[in-house]
């Protein structure tokens, strides 16, 4: 329905397929993670059309005495802003029909991530500015372009140790959802580590509900 006027025929078309096929894994201390792998599809034209419209940005952190880019370009959507492609918009619609029971509320900003390639890398975090600090909710995260793992380990050290599974491993990519849930935020973390070889670029869009980032 969206495709770019490509000379390939057999191009798989960008679409959404059913949520029911989600695998939950619980996690220690109320949290959990969803998968869903291939959820969108034609997902590497998405993944074209984006890293080429949307306004990406090198963001500054201060360290130590120095301003540094973060290794990795990024663009929030704000809750009224329109999305840079219809199929995240559709994608939104689907995970609010699937998940605004169990949430309670829908999801309503979208932030995207470009990792260039395997240089380009999140460090271990929660994502806890905002109500995620101290409430239960919902990240999801759909991944285009080429797979990279997201990490997953709880974020206190004696959990870490009594956590007999250990870091938990998801490489996504190329369509696949990963879904955040319960107190994940507060009680995991999540990183997407630097990887070392030639290695294709990453797109990762994560849909939040309002005040949680
Ligand atoms: O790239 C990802 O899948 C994770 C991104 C992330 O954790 C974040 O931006 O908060
Ligand atoms: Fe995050």
């Amino acid at each position: 329905m969206y495709t770019q006027g490509s000379l390939l025929d057999d191009i798989e078309e960008i679409g959404l397929r059913s949520l029911s096929a989600n695998r939950r894994t619980p996690l220690s201390d109320g949290a959990w993670v969803d998968v869903r792998p291939g959820w969108m599809t034609g997902a590497d034209e998405v993944f074209a059309a984006l890293r080429e419209s949307v306004p990406w940005q090198a963001e500054r952190r201060r360290m130590y005495d120095r301003e540094v880019d973060t290794p990795r370009l990024l663009r929030f959507y704000g809750e009224h802003e329109p999305l840079p492609h219809p199929i995240l918009g559709a994608a939104r619609t689907e995970l609010d029909r699937h998940y605004a029971a169990e949430l309670g509320e829908r999801f309503t900003t979208a932030g995207l991530c470009l990792y260039r390639d395997g240089r380009d890398s999140v460090a271990w975090h929660g994502d806890t500015f905002g109500r995620s600090a101290t409430q239960d909710t919902m990240v999801a995260i759909v991944s285009l372009g080429a797979p990279r793992p997201l990490l997953l380990r709880p974020t206190s050290e004696t959990a870490r140790r009594e956590h007999t599974g250990g870091t938990l491993r998801f490489v996504v990519g190329h369509g696949d959802l990963v879904v955040m849930g319960g107190s994940c935020q507060r009680t995991w973390q999540h990183a997407v580590p630097k990887v070392s070889g030639a290695l294709g670029p990453r797109i990762s869009v994560q849909f939040r509900p309002h005040d949680v980032r």
